[in-house]
């Protein structure tokens, strides 16, 4: 079960060494726009990853565009319920969230992930396994996301950040410096810390430029 943000990381994770024939995908967020939309999560992914290996259709789990926000949600939770209660995809052993074997990352250069938000309610979520916002401070406005209980029950998570833009946002992320108490949610990344699974970040050269500068 492996589960993707958008599509900027999804470009070339692919190799003929991996049976995809396996694999069931899910997404992490999506944006309340149509699957053609240049925004979508969905139509990223598609072109530069799903559409070049084989992966069954049956096992693609994309967030409905046709309802709202809040009725997407919804229905993708019921989904993910549906395959645990069929035992398909496993449950944590520390609390009820679904475990998905493989979540990959990327982090904006505000330090959001998924369509998690610095400060914002939407991480402080723990009885829903996805969730909706209407006010995401970079547009679109309307979201759908998992919510952190989920990432962090995950076997695997893996943040990818590329670009100088994520360079400070990177620095934040690892820096331990912090004038407010409650630091972590300003940089929603430092708040992926699975439970009980491993912890990947990969960045490329521009992304780390900044890291010289950290204070751990
Ligand atoms: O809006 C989003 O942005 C972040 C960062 O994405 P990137 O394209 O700048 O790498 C991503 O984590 C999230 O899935 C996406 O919806």
């Amino acid at each position: 079960m492996m589960v993707l943000g958008s599509g900027k990381l999804c470009e070339a994770p692919y190799s003929m060494t991996v049976d995809w024939t396996r694999w069931y995908i899910f997404w992490t967020d999506e944006r309340a726009v149509a699957k053609n939309h240049a925004d979508s999560n969905y139509k990223t992914t598609k072109e530069r990853f799903l559409s070049k290996v084989p992966i069954l259709n049956s096992h693609v789990y994309s967030i409905n565009d046709n309802v709202t926000v809040e009725d997407a949600a919804g229905e993708y939770e019921f989904a993910i319920r549906q395959l645990v209660k069929l035992r398909k995809l496993g449950v944590s052993e520390s609390n009820d969230c679904p475990k998905f074997d493989l979540i990959i990352l990327s982090m904006g250069p505000d330090g959001h992930v998924a369509s998690l938000f610095p400060d914002h309610p939407a991480l402080r979520v723990k009885d829903e396994w996805v969730t909706f916002i209407t006010d995401s401070p970079e547009p679109p406005p309307e979201r759908i996301t998992f919510t952190l209980p989920v990432i962090n029950s995950a076997s695997n998570v893996a943040v990818v950040v590329t670009g100088e833009d994520k360079a400070t946002a990177a620095r934040a992320a690892v820096s331990g410096k912090c004038e407010r108490t409650d630091c972590s949610s300003l940089f929603p990344a430092r708040m992926v810390w699975p439970i009980d699974g491993t912890l990947a970040w990969f960045l490329d050269k521009p992304a780390a430029s900044d890291l010289g500068n950290a204070e751990h």
